[in-house]
C-alpha cells in the first residue's frame, strides 16, 4: 500500500501531535453504528456527507450538525441525541482497538524522544473509555488534550495551538505535524500553521483530502524521514 498523495516540499519537523478516534483508535465505525441506531426510530439513514462535515467535532456541535442535517430539529434535540449516542458508546468504546501502524509508529517516536501529544475532540470520559486496553500506550505521550480543553473545537486551530505551548520545549506550530483521519481536523491543523499527515477512512470523498499536507491509505505508510525524524530500522518496514 503507497500513500494516496506524497507531501509536495515536506519541512523537517520536531513534535508530532495526534488525533485520536479515527487515527489511532478505531472507533469511528463505532460512531457510525451508534447514530444510525439513534436515527432509526426518525426512519433516516446515516451517510457519508453527515458523516464528513460532524466526525472530529465535538460532540454537542457534532449531534446539532446532524440534527440540522436530516432536519429534524422539531422531533429531537442536539442534547437528547447526544444523550441516546452516549447510552450506545460507552459500552462499545471498552472494546476501542488500536488503527494499524499505530504502536510501530509510537514505540519509534518514543525511541527516538521525539515529543508527541493527542488532541481529541472527544470527551475526558469517552477518552478514558476508549484507552481502557491501551493504558500503557496512552501513557507515552507529553500531552493528552480533550474536547473539554479549549472552547472552540475543530475546524479551529486552538486545540492543536494549545497543544503545541502545553509541550515543554513550545516549539513553533510548524515544528508540529498533525495527524488527523478527519477534514474539520485537517483544517483546525492548517490554520494553527502545522503541516498535516491525513489517513481518511477509504470511504470519505477525496474532494474533502486536498487540503492536506500527505495523504496516506494507512498510517503504516507513514515515513518518518520525510519530515526530518529518524528512518524506521530497515528490518521493521
Ligand atoms: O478529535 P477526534 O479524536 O477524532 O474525536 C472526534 C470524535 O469524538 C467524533 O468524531
Ligand atoms: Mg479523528
Amino acid at each position: 500500500m503507497g500513500p494516496f498523495r506524497s507531501p509536495a516540499a515536506p519541512k523537517r519537523i520536531t513534535h508530532c501531535i495526534f488525533d485520536m478516534d479515527g487515527l489511532l483508535l478505531a472507533t469511528e465505525t463505532m460512531y457510525t453504528v451508534a447514530q444510525q441506531e439513534v436515527l432509526d426510530p426518525f426512519g433516516k439513514a446515516f451517510n457519508w456527507d453527515i458523516k464528513a462535515q460532524m466526525t472530529g467535532k465535538k460532540a454537542l456541535e457534532a449531534c446539532q450538525a446532524l440534527v440540522d442535517y436530516y432536519d429534524i430539529g422539531d422531533q429531537i434535540t442536539p442534547e437528547e441525541f447526544l444523550r441516546r449516542r452516549e447510552v450506545i458508546l460507552d459500552k462499545m468504546f471498552l472494546d476501542a482497538e488500536l488503527m494499524p501502524g499505530v504502536a510501530r509508529l509510537l514505540g519509534h517516536l518514543t525511541a527516538h524522544q521525539i515529543p508527541t501529544a493527542v488532541a481529541t475532540s472527544s470527551s475526558r470520559k469517552g477518552f478514558d473509555l476508549k484507552t481502557t486496553q491501551h493504558r500503557q500506550l496512552f501513557d507515552r505521550f507529553e500531552a493528552i488534550l480533550t474536547g473539554e480543553s479549549v472552547t472552540k473545537g475543530k475546524p479551529e486551530p486552538d486545540i492543536y495551538l494549545l497543544a503545541a505551548s502545553t509541550f515543554r520545549d513550545k516549539p513553533a506550530p510548524e515544528k508540529c505535524l498533525v495527524f488527523e483521519d478527519a477534514p474539520v481536523g485537517i483544517t483546525a491543523g492548517t490554520r494553527a500553521g502545522m503541516q498535516t499527515v491525513m489517513v481518511p477512512d477509504p470511504q470519505l470523498d477525496p474532494k474533502h483530502t486536498l487540503e492536506a499536507t500527505e495523504v496516506l491509505q494507512s498510517l503504516e505508510d507513514f515515513q518518518p524521514e520525510l519530515w526530518g525524524l529518524p528512518a524506521y530500522p530497515s528490518s521493521s518496514s
